[in-house]
């Protein structure tokens, strides 16, 4: 297989250090450097606990991206510099594969054009755990039949954004399916603001914050006596590097931005 050289943004956080050990641990892949604002100058592998790597960090995507020779830049950071970090790699001719979420639809559009513009591949997946990608297409089959539905997503308590990337990823590939209607009573009435979540399309979603949660989602739908729920559970960070190196490896074959992860299964 190919060797793959990577630059991890945002590699001192906590999906970071999961994607620098993902690389130490696949022999295709090279870490080019990580870039931090507070570790610079230190070696990547002993900052994460894996033992040295030869790889320093950096103190930005612009000075990753002139000093280190790479292929792919894996970036989990936030959502006000994400988009930049896209652009400056695509840019640079390096290809990114993208897990920060908060990007919009018309950021995602602009993107989608810039690579096809330049014939570059790129990811953005709202979530690589594979089981929730399965989870959000399964909704999205069952919305065909099953338009009653309410999302609640549930995350630990750190979390910059809401709704999560991933329920609007489901509330989009929901909607592409749903006959439109408003759920609930017409006279239905909020006694206190956000009792009834986000409105997406006729349909809520629900953004629960609590220490002790990773990242799980449900999709409840409901009908004349029965119920069904969809459920996806992330118990840990470790959940989202298959999907990671799946993405990493893909991404090189891509001429084009890709957003979503179902788009690159076998499904
Ligand atoms: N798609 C998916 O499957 C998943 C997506 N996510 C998303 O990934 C993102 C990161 O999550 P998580 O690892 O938990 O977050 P963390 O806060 O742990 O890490 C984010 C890192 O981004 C860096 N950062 C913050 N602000 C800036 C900035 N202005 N410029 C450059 N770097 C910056 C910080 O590094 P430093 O301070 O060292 O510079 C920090 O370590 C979130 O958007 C989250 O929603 C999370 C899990 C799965
Ligand atoms: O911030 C997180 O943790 C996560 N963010 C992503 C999202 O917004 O959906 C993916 C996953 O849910 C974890």
């Amino acid at each position: 297989m190919m060797s793959i050289r990577v630059i991890v943004a945002g590699a001192n956080g906590r999906m970071g250090l999961e994607v620098v050990k993902l690389i130490q641990q696949t022999n295709h892949f090279t870490l080019a450097c990580g870039v931090s604002r507070s570790q610079a100058g230190k070696d990547v592998g002993e900052v994460v606990g894996v033992g040295k790597m030869n790889a320093p960090f950096v103190r930005s995507v612009e000075e990753a991206l002139t000093q280190f020779p790479a292929d792919v830049m894996v970036d989990f950071t936030t959502p006000h510099v994400v988009q930049k970090h896209m652009e400056l790699a695509i840019e640079a001719g390096v290809r990114p594969v993208v897990g920060t979420s908060g990007l919009g639809e018309q950021e995602i559009q602009e993107l989608k054009q810039t690579c096809k513009d330049r014939r570059m591949g790129a990811i953005i997946a709202p979530n690589f755990a594979i089981g929730a990608v399965l989870m959000m297409v399964f909704a999205a089959q069952a919305a065909k039949y099953m338009p009653h539905v309410e999302v609640i997503e549930m995350h630990h308590d750190q979390k910059l954004d809401a709704p999560s990337g991933t329920s609007v990823k489901t509330a989009e590939l929901i909607a592409a399916n749903r006959q439109e209607i408003k759920q609930g009573h017409p006279e239905e009435k909020e006694m206190i603001t956000g009792a009834r979540g986000a409105d997406y399309q006729g349909f809520r979603i629900h953004s629960v914050r609590l220490p002790g949660l990773v990242a799980h989602q449900e999709v409840l739908f409901g009908g004349a006596g029965q119920l069904l729920t969809i459920r996806h559970d992330s118990l840990n960070r470790e959940s989202f590097m298959p999907g990671v190196k799946l993405a990493v490896e893909k991404v090189m074959e891509l001429d084009h931005l890709v957003y979503g992860l179902e788009n690159i299964l076998d499904l």
